[in-house]
């Protein structure tokens, strides 16, 4: 087996891939007013990362308004870098979008310079993802390229195929986040991130979700995560507890090593 030296990521002052995971609390409101305060109760939180979770948001249609969310998400968050992401229903996306407006939902947020990174699901297909990609590599914004199963853990064979996947595809950063339904899954899902990480120079984002997950959260990064979520206002998944909890569980782990 081989094992590649990790490539870091810097977004901003932020570096994914290096010694610390970094922790992302995700954009859920629906409506405008809603997701102004949610933006500035989230920052007050101080977030490594926030991920805007578009397929939330009601006037997803209406590019002005999600262009100025965009734009008060990038003023306020100032050295926090953002996530855009606009989940598909399959993948447990809030709604259920068009393949169409989804991709252009992505290339828009691209094109506004407000984020760092966008995730977008492998599952996706090609012909959607190598424009997103084309765009994201001319703008300098990084690519998630993620898997979501809520049902299972899958086989470790099958979650370290995936990562190899994503990476082989376009992805800078690999995620897979799989439902866990006993603490087994959570040692399946430790060996697969182990197994990736020494195969893969690229960030890797490994989670469990669900009760039975919650380990993963919290030390996911000690087999290879490189980044966990954390509820800020709402949780955008099952199992995601709050920052400030998971930060005093990571911090005194940290201090040991
Ligand atoms: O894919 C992920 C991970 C996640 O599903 C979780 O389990 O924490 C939360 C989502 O908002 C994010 O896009």
């Amino acid at each position: 087996m081989r094992t590649e030296a990790l490539k870091p990521i810097a977004l901003k002052n932020k570096v994914l891939g290096g010694d610390k995971p970094l922790i992302c609390i995700p954009l859920t409101s629906v409506g405008e007013t809603d997701l102004m305060s949610e933006i500035d109760e989230v920052i007050s939180l101080s977030p490594d990362m926030i991920e805007w979770r578009a397929d939330y948001f009601e006037k997803y249609m209406d590019h002005s308004k999600v262009y100025n969310i965009l734009r008060c998400l990038r003023a306020k968050a100032g050295e926090i870098p953002a996530i855009f992401t606009c989940r598909s229903h399959s993948e447990g996306g809030f709604r259920r979008i068009e393949d169409e407006i989804r991709a252009e939902l992505y290339k828009n947020a691209i094109l506004s310079g407000c984020i760092d990174v966008i995730d977008v699901e492998l599952s996706f297909g090609r012909d959607n993802i190598e424009p997103i990609k084309a765009l994201a590599v001319k703008t300098g914004v990084k690519l998630i390229l993620s898997y979501h199963n809520f049902a299972e853990t899958p086989s470790e064979e099958f979650m370290i195929d995936k990562i190899k996947e994503e990476i082989d595809s376009g992805g800078d950063i690999g995620k897979i986040a799989v439902m866990a339904k006993e603490q087994g899954d959570v040692l399946q899902l430790f060996n697969a991130t182990h197994k990736a990480r020494k195969e893969i120079s690229s960030p890797v984002i490994a989670i469990s979700m669900g009760p039975a997950g919650t380990l993963a959260r919290l030390a996911g990064w000690m087999f290879g995560s490189d980044m966990t979520f954390a509820s800020g206002v709402n949780a955008s998944a099952p199992g995601q507890m709050p920052i400030g909890e998971m930060r005093k569980f990571i911090d005194a782990l940290m201090k040991r090593l």
